[in-house]
Order: C-alpha cells, then sequence, then structure tokens
C-alpha cells in the first residue's frame, strides 16, 4: 500500500503523551484526547473511546509507559510496569491483543532492567518497545492486505461487520485493508458494510473510512445481511477478529456469527483477516473465550436516544463466537491459513 492512503490514526504517541482519537464522537467529530496516565488508557479501552483488538493493545502498551514514567529507581519501574500491566488488563477481556501487548511490555522492561542500563535509558527502553508494537502493526496489515486482496477480483461484492479497519489498528485496518490496497490497484470492490449494532461501528466507522477513501460502500443495517446475499450481491464477506482460538473458533463483534451462518447457507466464503498477535494457542476452543458483556443502556439508549421502556431485561454481549466450521479461511500477515486449522495455525508459530 503506497503511502498516499491518509486515513485518520487512532493512536498518535506525542511528545509524552498519547493522543487518543475519540471514535465515540465518529463520524461527526474528529477530537483528539490527550492521555497522560494509564488511568486515562483504561477509561479510554473500558468505554471504547478507541476500540478494535490491534489498536487497544497498542493504547495498554503506551498505557503501561505512562504508567512508570515517574517512579525512581530500576526496581521500582520494573514493580510498577508489572502492576500497570495487570491494571491494564483489566479493561477490556476479549482481545487478546490486550494481553499479548501487556506481556510483551513486561517482558520488554524485565529484559531491559537486566542490561544494567540508566533509569532513564530503560524508560526510553521500554517506550520504544511500545512504538514498535505500534510501527509493526502497521506493516502487519499492509501484509494482510495483499493477502487478502489476492482472494478477491474485479467487481466482487464484499459485505464487512463491524470496523475492523485503520481505526482499530495501528494502519489500514485487517479486514478493510484489501479495499485501500484495491483502490490503489484500479481494482474495483464494492463493500457493504452492516451498520454493527449496538455500537454502530460499521455506521460510525467504516462506512466513514471507506467512504474517507473512496471505497465504494453501501451501508445496510446488520437484518439486511440475508436479502443482500440472496439477491447474489455478495461474493465473499472479510471480517477482522479479536480473538482466534487454537482450533480455528473466531471471537469477534456480535452478529458475526450469524453473518457465518448466512454466508454459508448461500455459498459465499467467510474470511477472518487478524495478525498471529490475535491467534491465542493457549485458548484451546472458542467456548474458553471470554465474551465481554456491555451496558443495557448502550442497546436501550445508544447515543442518547430511549428506543426501549425502562427497566426492560437487556442481554449485551459484545462478541460471539464462529465455529472453525464456518470460517472458510483466516487472512495474516504471514499468509492465508485453511483447514485443519488446529494444525495449520500451529505451524505459523514454527
Ligand atoms: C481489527 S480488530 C477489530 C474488532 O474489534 C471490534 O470490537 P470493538 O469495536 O468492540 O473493540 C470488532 O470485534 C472488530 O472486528
Amino acid at each position: 500500500m503506497s503511502t498516499t492512503y491518509a486515513g485518520l490514526q487512532s493512536v498518535i504517541w506525542n511528545d509524552g503523551k498519547l493522543d487518543l482519537l475519540d471514535q465515540r464522537l465518529l463520524p461527526e467529530e474528529i477530537v483528539y484526547l490527550p492521555l497522560t496516565t494509564s488511568e486515562d488508557v483504561w477509561e479510554a479501552i473500558r468505554h471504547l473511546k478507541v476500540r478494535g483488538a490491534p489498536a487497544i493493545g497498542i493504547s495498554a502498551a503506551y498505557g503501561v509507559v505512562l504508567g512508570s514514567k515517574d517512579e525512581q529507581t530500576i526496581e521500582g519501574w520494573l514493580e510498577q510496569v508489572d502492576k500497570q500491566a495487570e491494571y491494564l488488563a483489566t479493561s477490556r477481556p476479549t482481545a487478546v491483543n490486550l494481553f499479548w501487548a501487556l506481556d510483551r511490555m513486561k517482558a520488554a522492561a524485565a529484559a531491559i532492567a537486566g542490561k544494567g542500563m540508566s533509569l532513564e535509558d530503560s524508560k526510553a527502553a521500554l517506550l520504544t518497545e511500545a512504538i514498535a508494537i505500534q510501527s509493526e502493526d502497521e506493516e502487519t496489515n499492509r501484509m494482510i492486505g495483499e493477502h487478502a486482496l489476492s482472494l478477491f477480483k474485479n467487481d466482487m461484492g464484499v459485505l464487512t461487520h463491524c470496523n475492523a479497519g485503520g481505526l482499530a489498528t495501528a494502519k489500514y485496518g485487517t479486514a478493510l485493508a484489501p479495499f485501500y490496497l484495491a483502490l490503489e490497484r484500479g481494482i474495483t470492490l464494492r463493500v457493504y458494510a452492516d451498520e454493527t449494532r449496538p455500537v454502530l461501528q460499521g455506521a460510525r466507522l467504516t462506512a466513514f473510512e471507506l467512504q474517507q477513501a473512496g471505497v465504494d460502500v453501501t451501508l445496510i443495517c446488520d437484518n439486511m445481511a440475508g436479502m443482500v446475499m440472496s439477491k447474489g450481491w455478495v461474493d465473499a464477506v472479510i471480517v477482522g477478529t479479536d480473538r482466534v482460538a487454537a482450533n480455528g473458533d473466531v471471537a469477534n463483534k456480535i452478529g458475526t456469527y450469524s453473518v457465518a451462518v448466512l454466508a454459508k447457507a448461500h455459498g459465499i466464503p467467510f474470511y477472518v483477516a487478524c495478525p498471529l498477535s490475535t491467534i491465542d494457542l493457549n485458548t484451546p476452543t472458542g467456548a474458553e473465550i471470554p465474551i465481554e458483556e456491555r451496558s443495557a443502556e448502550e442497546v436501550t439508549e445508544g447515543f442518547g436516544k430511549r428506543t426501549a421502556p425502562q427497566g426492560v431485561k437487556v442481554f449485551n454481549p459484545a462478541f460471539d463466537v464462529t465455529p472453525n466450521e464456518y470460517v472458510t479461511a483466516i487472512i495474516t500477515e504471514k499468509g492465508i491459513v485453511q483447514a485443519p486449522f488446529e494444525e495449520n495455525l500451529r505451524k505459523l508459530f514454527e
């Protein structure tokens, strides 16, 4: 992907603070919040000011830096890094990138402390690790875009759910990366974006990102996906993910499972795009993936407009699990992985 793609960056490390795009305000307002503490980062992740598995991991990595910057000894700094990582790990439960990034920061701090550098140099080295997590994600997404684009042909219709774009990552996105690449190479793809209730990441973020970039995008309500597929307008589905279990079961935004079942019923390939940092070989199957449940208000009065009676019972899982038998392929920076997933996912890490 050339550098002409100028999508909004979700997080920017800026002279000792983290400038974070408040994604709750998109598409109406573009506001960057200056975060200066790990508590700021925790709150931003919990309340979806920043969201999307890779972007959450990147933000948490910078949160560890912010939370340990005032320590006065190496021992105190190392202890604080661990403490901050533990604290930030409580912000949201499903996206494994959060825990992957925090583990990487803890390991980096331990390795740095063993080098006998000054405290100042050690803190600088840990910041370099967080910056590396962000820059690596950008490069990873470019590679995911290349592999994903090899699956699409000119004038194909592709449906996506939620937002797995530049706003969910360091840049370019995972599921949306091929759309930006296609545009640069003169390949026309028609994208159908599910609005993705209740937080509307598809309507507010994916439709916004793709429209800004000049990609042909049509917004549909989640309950229209089946009809759009039945009309033959969809040749493939591609989504992001928050955690892939060792057997290839996929946790992603609520509604993804329904899309996968519809795709299978219509003989449409269902692709999942993700970096290796989203594949969790320590979680055997989707049954073991913790599924975040969020507030009733997200459903009954999203964006300030009450649309359900006071006190009504609400079930609001933020994710669901798509069993691997509905997954055609998992597209990573190392290539396209097909069944048998257990065996082929492990090979990615050999
Ligand atoms: C590339 S990860 C994007 C992933 O994250 C979203 O969840 P949320 O907006 O709640 O953080 C959704 O599951 C996307 O597929």
